[in-house]
């Protein structure tokens, strides 16, 4: 042959083999659950809306049933949406079922450090994961109860002064929490004085920006070798990393400090540093990223379910009532509910629970990934799969619960998971919310404390309405069904009108506020002299 005539057939063979290989990418493997038909290349990623996705994944369910899946391009993605295959799959096969998948993008920010995208069989995920234990043992989160109750006091005050305000109040609430419980250190009202927002704030701001102007690069890898000038993210997150550890290593200093200068406080980093650090093998950087376990994870879902919550407190009048009710009944004396005072305040934690229910955090869950292939119900699913719980789907599948588009906390007052009559709820766990197995929330039950608390203390506190538009004199709407497209899932800001309930309840107010000043000291040691005299005359100026 030829020399020409070699390289026609070899170009012929190539180009064979690539439209070959081209038909494959997209299609779905026989032995893989059902889904949507796909088309070549793409699969379903055509099929994907951009945002909101548990609204088609809940459909898709209907459709296919609670496993289901989905080709994006090359790649597999498998998608639970019933509480019996979620127990079944990824509780009890939690071994292989709990890897995360790689994203390229969030790796170079992170650089590998954080505890939300390694797998579990990293070292880092290992200590990460125990240090959290030892920070939110049940013990240790009742050893940090004065600062959550003096928080809850600022909380009140906040939102009695400026209610338009309440998704920063909300938002330094939860933050302040776990930056005291973790550093020895509070977040004051940062946007007095004309305060900068803290950098946690900033820093996951950039985050989601550079995630989501970001174009597939996991699903389609040649797009990591564009030329920066076309690549704005090749700068992006430099930004990010930058902004993330600094202030990861800053804070870690902060504490170092106070050690060398005998200036302790109890907090939890105090024991990373002269304890955790030499027993969980941490290299510096990997103490320094526990931050990211601490204040991003603890405080960004956090804040989402508060904002919910005050939502749902001022959107359904009826359910507020039921909650002051129950609280006025348990305590005539009018005094506020305590975190003891919960376990006898079963409407305030069923608010909590269908507020849970109604508005995940997180509706589609965190992503996992299977280590192993596994057979399962007849299906094979390969090593690699990407794994999404459909906790929208589950928690609306009107199937298993009486009208689930409408708020009615009364529904886990008659059953433990809220589910009508005749479904059999064996399979369910109240945990749907916050993932399975190996990597099921670690901050669970601290988050469910000083939520129902503050939600009881909002109740006990405040009539809640819609605010009234100064124009038309009429109120402003807040529609439940506006939410951010971004994760966690936040409600869109909405105007409420938060009055106290009585003027006794307004002075109480203020002074649980001025209460909490010992409470807060051992947490403000970073303030100076005239810093602390400010604000300990500010604090006395309210019950003048
Ligand atoms: C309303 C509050 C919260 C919600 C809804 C929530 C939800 C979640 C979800 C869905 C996951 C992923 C689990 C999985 O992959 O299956 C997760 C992981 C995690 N959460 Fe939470 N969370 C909340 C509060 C907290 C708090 C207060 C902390 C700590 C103080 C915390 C620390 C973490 C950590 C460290 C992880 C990573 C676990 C891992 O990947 O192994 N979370 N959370």
């Amino acid at each position: 042959m030829e020399s020409s005539e070699i390289l026609y057939v070899t170009l012929a063979l190539g180009a064979a083999t690539l439209s070959t290989k081209l038909l494959t990418i997209g299609k779905r493997d026989k032995h893989l659950p059902p889904g949507p038909p796909t088309v070549p290349v793409l699969g379903n990623a055509h099929l994907e809306p951009a945002g909101y996705t548990h609204f088609k994944y809940a459909e898709w369910a209907r459709q296919y049933g609670g496993i289901f899946s989905l080709k994006r391009f090359d790649s597999t993605v498998v998608v639970i949406s019933d509480a019996t295959v979620l127990r079944e799959f990824m509780d009890k096969r939690s071994v292989e079922t709990s890897g995360r998948p790689h994203q390229y993008l969030i790796e170079l920010m992170t650089g590998g450090n954080v505890i939300l995208d390694l797998d579990t069989t990293s070292e880092t995920w290992r200590a990460h994961r125990r240090a959290m234990r030892t920070l939110l043992a049940p013990k240790a989160v009742k050893d940090f109860q004065p600062i959550m109750v003096a928080e809850s006091s600022q909380l009140l005050l906040d939102m009695m002064q400026s209610p338009k305000d309440y998704a920063k109040h909300v938002g330094r609430y939860n933050y302040s929490l776990v930056l005291s419980i973790g550093y020895g250190k509070r977040c004051l009202p940062f946007w007095k004085d004309g305060g900068e927002e803290p950098a946690l704030f900033r820093g996951l701001k950039a985050f989601s920006k550079t995630v989501n102007e970001a174009p597939p690069l996991d699903d389609l890898p040649f797009l990591k070798y564009v030329p920066k000038p076309w690549a704005a993210w090749k700068e992006a997150y430099k930004h990010v990393k930058a902004l993330q550890s600094g202030l990861y290593f800053g804070l870690m200093e902060e504490v170092e400090r106070r050690l060398a200068s005998g200036d302790t406080n109890g907090c939890f980093f105090e024991d990373v540093l002269t304890k955790y650090q030499a027993e969980y093998q941490m290299s510096r950087e990997v103490t320094a990223y526990l931050s990211a376990a601490i204040l991003e994870a603890g405080s960004e879902s956090t804040t989402a379910t508060g904002q919910t919550l005050v939502m749902c407190l001022t959107a359904f009048p009826e359910a507020l009532k039921k909650c002051q009710q129950e609280i006025d009944n348990l305590l005539p004396d009018g005094r506020a509910p305590t975190m003891e005072d919960i376990n006898a305040l079963p409407y305030v934690r069923a608010f909590v629970r269908e507020a849970f229910r109604f508005r995940p955090p997180s509706p589609t869950g965190i992503p996992h990934c299977l280590t192993e292939t596994l057979q399962y119900r007849g299906y094979v699913i390969p090593k690699g799969t990407t794994l999404t719980i459909n906790v929208w789907g589950i928690l609306h599948d009107p199937e298993a619960f009486d009208e689930p588009d409408e708020f009615r906390p009364e529904r886990f007052l008659l059953s433990e998971h809220g589910t009508k009559p005749g479904v059999d709820d064996g399979d369910w766990r109240s945990s749907i919310p916050f993932g399975s197995g190996k990597r099921l929330c670690p901050g669970m039950n601290f988050a469910l404390t000083s939520l129902t608390h503050a939600v009881a203390l909002l109740a006990w506190a405040f009539d809640f309405a819609p605010a009234i538009d100064p124009v038309t004199k009429q109120p402003i709407p807040v529609d439940v069904n506006a939410y951010e497209p971004g994760l966690p899932s936040a409600p869109k800001p909405f105007s409420p009108s938060v009055t106290p309930r009585t003027p006794e309840k307004a002075h109480l107010i203020k002074q649980r506020y001025a209460d909490a000043t010992l409470a807060f000291a051992k947490y403000e040691t970073f303030l100076n002299d005239e810093e602390r005299k400010a604000l300990a005359e500010e604090r006395q100026a309210l019950l003048d």
